[in-house]
């Protein structure tokens, strides 16, 4: 049997390679995901005073012509960024169906 050398195939310096442009780019997912819980922890904060709000003036925990507007714009912003507006639309529709969640939540229905 022929072993195969460092120098002969130079698998070793692809693997240490690999290793670290992956260390590297999770060490980047790692801190988008971060951004993304903290922001998403301001956003609730503020649709909970929004909650608030609406239930002292007994105002609908839902309002769909805002939620049509901030999917258009979201839509436009993803295709702008080259991200996929359906995957946009869905992530907004999953957080905003949450929120009327806490509203009614907060409203007692
Ligand atoms: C936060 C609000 O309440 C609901 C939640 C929304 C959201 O999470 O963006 C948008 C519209 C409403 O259905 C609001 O009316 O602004």
């Amino acid at each position: 049997m022929t072993e195969r050398t460092t120098a002969d195939t130079g698998q070793d310096e692809v693997d240490a390679h690999a290793k670290e442009e992956l260390a590297r780019l999770r060490g980047s997912i790692d801190n988008i995901d971060a951004a993304i819980v903290h922001m998403l922890a301001e956003r609730f904060k503020c649709t909970q005073e929004v909650g608030r709000l609406k239930a002292e003036f007994r105002l609908p925990p839902a309002d769909p012509a805002r939620e049509r507007e901030q999917i258009e714009r979201l839509r436009l912003l993803a295709e702008n960024a080259r991200l996929d507006p359906a995957f946009a639309e869905k992530f907004l529709n999953f957080i905003i169906a949450e929120v009327i969640r806490h509203h009614e939540r907060i409203a007692g229905v």
